[in-house]
Parts: structure tokens; sequence; C-alpha cells
């Protein structure tokens, strides 16, 4: 293997039963510290420069990046949502997170066990969701608090996250108000963001930042830290409906801002990039990033996912060329 590829440890994909099983210390958060929110600062062209050459800097070939693309597909919270979701959409979705690759490919790569990371619904859809993933170790993540916009009362947006996590959903992705951000109110964030986290209980809680509507990279880190500060067990880029959603200088700004807030708490926060992510091979670079800039242990569900709703077609139509040679059709790989 040509020097900086991205490596496994072993030559051949390693089976979902091989991943390491870890649980780390849940973000309990801390006091706001305003000092240090307004210490962040973000060098958008140097973060810019540095988004621009990734995608070329590292490539993986035959084995490896098969075995790279069923770790990706294991961190994918599998996405439908759509006005027009339906329990029938959503039992398809499920099945397919249960067995996110035809059977003969896997068992052709060696690979056993393989699910996604979770499967992420409106509240509507969670029983159906649930249902169908008895048997399963899938959770079910329920988007909430008004998603997408974020605008409903806030009785009711705290009142959403607890009919959700009622219903069985052990993961809530909730929206913060853009306004917060925008006007800089760093405290209403925080005690927004808190009390989300507490209506979630055992729920762990995904904080959507909606990138795109924040203005600035400074922006998005201090509303990154700002989130962790209060308790995010997740920072998660977008909804998937804004008119700019997941991106590589927004992850770079994302991240960093996890590590120094593991450099400075010793708590381990996870990042879930969403919406627009459709390719297999752009699910390859966010890798990379992650384990250049975060290292190996966020290559684990508990501290990763892709939001996407049809990136799972893309990766299993390159593992069916990985194994017969040819590639099919994108329609014959639908999701939901
Ligand atoms: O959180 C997940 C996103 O809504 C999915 O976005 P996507 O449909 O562009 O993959």
């Amino acid at each position: 293997m040509q020097e900086g590829t991205l490596q496994t440890t072993q030559s051949t994909a390693p089976t979902a039963t091989q991943l390491p099983q870890v649980h780390e210390q849940r973000n309990d958060g801390m006091p706001l510290d305003l000092d240090w929110v307004m210490a962040v600062q973000a060098n958008t062209s140097a973060i810019e420069r540095r988004a621009k050459t990734l995608p070329g800097r590292r490539s993986v070939k035959k084995d490896y990046q098969a075995a790279w693309l069923c770790k990706a597909i294991s961190l994918i919270d599998l996405t439908t949502l759509s006005g027009d979701d339906s329990a029938g959409r959503v039992r398809r979705l499920c099945a397919k997170a249960r067995q996110p690759v035809r059977a003969d490919i896997l068992e052709q790569l060696g690979m056993t066990g393989l699910t996604t990371g979770a499967v992420c619904v409106y509240h509507d859809m969670v029983e159906t969701a649930v249902d169908a993933l008895q048997g399963t170790n899938i959770p079910v993540a329920a988007v909430s608090t008004g998603f997408p916009a974020g605008l409903s009362p806030f009785h009711l947006r705290i009142a959403e996250i607890g009919e959700s996590v009622n219903a069985g959903a052990a993961e809530i992705d909730i929206v913060i108000s853009r306004r917060h951000v925008l006007t800089g109110n760093w405290q209403a964030l925080y005690d927004e963001m808190r009390e989300m986290r507490d209506a979630c209980g055992d729920a762990h809680v995904k904080a959507i930042l909606a990138t795109g509507e924040l203005g600035t990279l400074r922006n998005v880190a201090r509303a990154s830290l700002v989130c962790m500060m209060a308790g995010a067990d997740f920072i998660k880029t977008s909804t998937g409906k804004e008119p700019v959603n997941a991106t590589l200088p927004v992850t770079l700004t994302m991240i960093r801002a996890i590590r120094d807030y593991q450099d400075r708490t010793g708590i381990k926060v996870g990042y879930k990039p969403a919406g627009g992510i459709s390719k297999a091979k752009d699910a390859l670079v966010y890798l990379s990033m992650i384990k250049d800039e975060l290292g190996d242990r966020w290559l684990q569900p508990d501290l990763f996912r892709f939001g996407a709703s049809s990136l799972l077609g893309d990766i299993e139509r390159q593992l069916e060329h990985h194994v017969t040679g040819a590639y099919s059709a994108s329609w014959r790989h639908a999701i939901g």
C-alpha cells in the first residue's frame, strides 16, 4: 500500500463483530465560558485552502477501499425526511438498514453483521421504525424541535422531544435557533441547548447547527463550542434542507472545535456531517479527514455518523463493482 493511504489494520474488510464496542463517557457539558467562546476565531482562507487539498490527498484501492466503504455504511444514519414519507417507505428503509448490501456481495467480502449506524426519521415515523428494527441494535433517531427551521413555540419544541423519546427514539436530532448565533446571543443558545438536552433524558442529542445559515465559519466554531458546553452528544452540520449543507470547510471548523473541547475537558463529542453527501468517494474523503484530525477513535458509530438518504445506494454500487467488476445502474440501488 502506498504511503498516505487510508489504512485498515487488516488487509480485508473488518467484520462488524470485530469492531470495538466502546462507550465513551457522555458529555454532561459545563457552565458557559464566554471568555473561551469569544476567544474562538476561524481563519477562513486557511481553512478553505486546506479543505481544497483534501480530496486529492489520499486514495484507497481494492480491498482497502471495500473495507472503508463497509466502515462508512456502519456510520450512516440512514435517513428519510420527506413530506410524503409513509409507513411503507420507512419499513423499506429499515429493511435496508438491517441488510444494507446484497447478501452475495457481503459474502464475497467476508463481511457479516453489517448494519447502518441508525435510521433517522420524523417523529410520526418513530414507532414504525422502532417496530421494524426490533431484534437489532440499530437505534432510531428522530429529528425534532420544529425541524428544519426550529421556529415553533419553545414549549412545543421541548414537548416534541419528550414525545419522540416516549415513542422509542434513542437519539434526538434537535435544531438550534440560528438567530441566537447571528445576534451573538450565546447565553440564549446555551440555555436552549441545555433545556433540550435535559428533555432528552437518556436519549443522546445531536445539535444541528444549520451551518449554511450561520454566516461565517467563526460563528460555526462558536456555536459548536456553545452546544458542546451545553451538553450536546454530537454536533451536526445541517438539516439537509438549507441551501448549503455539509461542506469540507465547515467540517474542518467543527471537528477542530471538537478537538479543542476534548483538549480542555477530556470529553469526546461526536460529529455528524449531513445533507448532500451522496457519493462513496465523498464519504472516503470525510473519513480520511476525521482520521487525520481526530484519530481512529472517532471512526466508530458512537462518535461519527453520516446523515444521508442516498449515500448507501452509491456505496453498494461501488461494492458490487469491487466484487463483480461491473457497474450496475443506480436505480438498482434504491433505498426507501
Ligand atoms: O440528516 C440528514 C439529511 O437530511 C440527509 O440529507 P440528504 O438527503 O441530502 O442525504
